[in-house]
């Protein structure tokens, strides 16, 4: 299995911060600005720096699947990603806060008390602490209303010393998500999920601000691993705006045919029984079973699901794929815990330090 990783980074806008914010206000977002303005073009696909020709196969050989009754798949695992690239991220700010005596800083907007949401915000905190990026957490009570939800998001945008807005999902029913993401300023969403982020990422030739952290670690755990993506059948289960959606968007513009399967999707066992690549993101456990697996896919599982076990009534984490049944027919899949959600935490930290570099002018 290959063990040299690389960051991407997606930094190298032209204009300055103060030009690119003046810029993107005149245009409101109704029409957005010209990627001129938004900096060089995005390439279609990124092949990590150390990859020199692009695989001619789905797997390399290390990860080919093998026809006998004990196959078992091989485990892509996220953790060895994920701490290369907060190596990076932390060397980075070393250097930054030496040089030029500054760090970024990011900003969780946490609404109610649900605990799914509680662990995700220690989890990435404590990322952040360890690699030198500053956080803050801005709490408000279940029932706030949606103006002061705005107030909070706009303090955050005005703050200067704030490069990063991550307003925890899923919001209580009573508040209009789309609003809220709207409001957050594109140039500090490093989840991604502004209009304009998810439209420049929509289409080919345009640079978004960021790419949804899952969606960027998708692809980094299928790089690194040497699997090929151009041209592959893809099927995503599940078109949330956290993960599948952006990460449809994502694959397209790495050239896979990608099929977005949701609630109304008819015999999805069957669509996803012709992929090369399952990405789930739906939020059941288990829903996707052994048999809807061709045999030598890969399955990036991005489930994180927490199950009360009934006995001991300790919640664990699982992730949306039957993973015992899966193994025995994927050539390769990621594991719940310990896959898709660390690199994702890495990414932010990586989304963070580039807006940072940005508002610092460092390209
Ligand atoms: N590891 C990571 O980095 C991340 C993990 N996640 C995890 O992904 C899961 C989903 O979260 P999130 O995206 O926020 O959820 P959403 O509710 O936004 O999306 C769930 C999607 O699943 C679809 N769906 C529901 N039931 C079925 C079904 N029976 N068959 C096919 N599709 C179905 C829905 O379809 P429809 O649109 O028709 O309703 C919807 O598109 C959670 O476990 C979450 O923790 C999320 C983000 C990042
Ligand atoms: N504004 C917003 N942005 C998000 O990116 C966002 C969100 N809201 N709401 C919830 C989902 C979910 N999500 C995960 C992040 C990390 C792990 C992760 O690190 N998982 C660990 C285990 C986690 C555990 O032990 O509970 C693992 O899979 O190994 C999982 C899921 C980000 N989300």
């Amino acid at each position: 299995m290959r063990k040299a990783f690389h960051l991407h980074s997606l930094s190298g806008i032209v204009a300055s911060h103060k030009t690119l914010r003046k810029v993107l206000y005149l245009h409101s977002f109704s029409s957005p600005p010209s990627s001129t303005f938004l900096g060089p073009n995005l390439p279609d696909v990124w092949v990590p720096r150390h990859n020199t020709s692009p695989p001619h196969t789905l797997l390399p050989q290390s990860l080919q699947w093998t026809d006998n009754d004990d196959h078992s798949a091989a485990i892509l695992e996220g953790k060895p990603i994920a701490n290369h690239i907060k190596l990076k991220v932390a060397d980075e700010i070393r250097r930054m806060k030496s040089d030029i005596g500054k760090f970024p800083k990011l900003a969780f907007v946490l609404v109610g008390d649900r605990r799914d949401s509680h662990t995700f915000i220690h989890l990435k905190s404590k990322a952040c602490e360890k690699v030198g990026i500053e956080t803050v957490v801005s709490q408000l009570p279940e029932n706030c209303t949606e103006n002061e939800l705005l107030d909070v998001v706009s303090g955050l945008n005005d703050d200067q010393d704030v490069h990063g807005i991550i307003v925890q999902l899923p919001l209580p029913q009573h508040l209009d998500e789309e609003r809220i993401m709207n409001i957050v300023s594109p140039e500090k969403d490093v989840d991604g999920f502004h209009p304009l982020n998810i439209g420049n990422l929509a289409r080919s030739g345009r640079k978004p601000f960021f790419i949804p952290c899952a969606s960027r670690s998708c692809i980094e755990l299928l790089l690194n691993h040497g699997i090929e993506i151009r041209g592959k059948r893809v099927a995503i289960i599940g078109r949330g705006k956290i993960a599948g959606l952006p990460t449809s968007l994502l694959l397209q513009r790495h050239h896979a045919t990608v099929s977005l399967l949701h609630a109304y999707t008819k015999n999805p066992e069957r669509i996803t029984s012709e992929a090369d690549i399952v990405v789930t993101d739906v939020g059941i456990p288990n829903i996707v079973r052994g048999d809807w697996i061709k045999k030598g896919a890969v399955v990036i599982d991005m489930g994180t699901n927490q199950v009360k076990d009934p006995s001991s009534q300790v919640f664990r984490v699982t992730g949306d794929v039957c993973f015992e049944e899966a193994v025995k027919v994927a050539s390769a899949i990621t594991p719940v815990p310990g896959g898709i959600g660390p690199v994702t935490v890495s990414m932010l930290l990586s989304n963070t330090l580039d807006s940072a570099k940005r508002a610092f002018g460092i390209v």
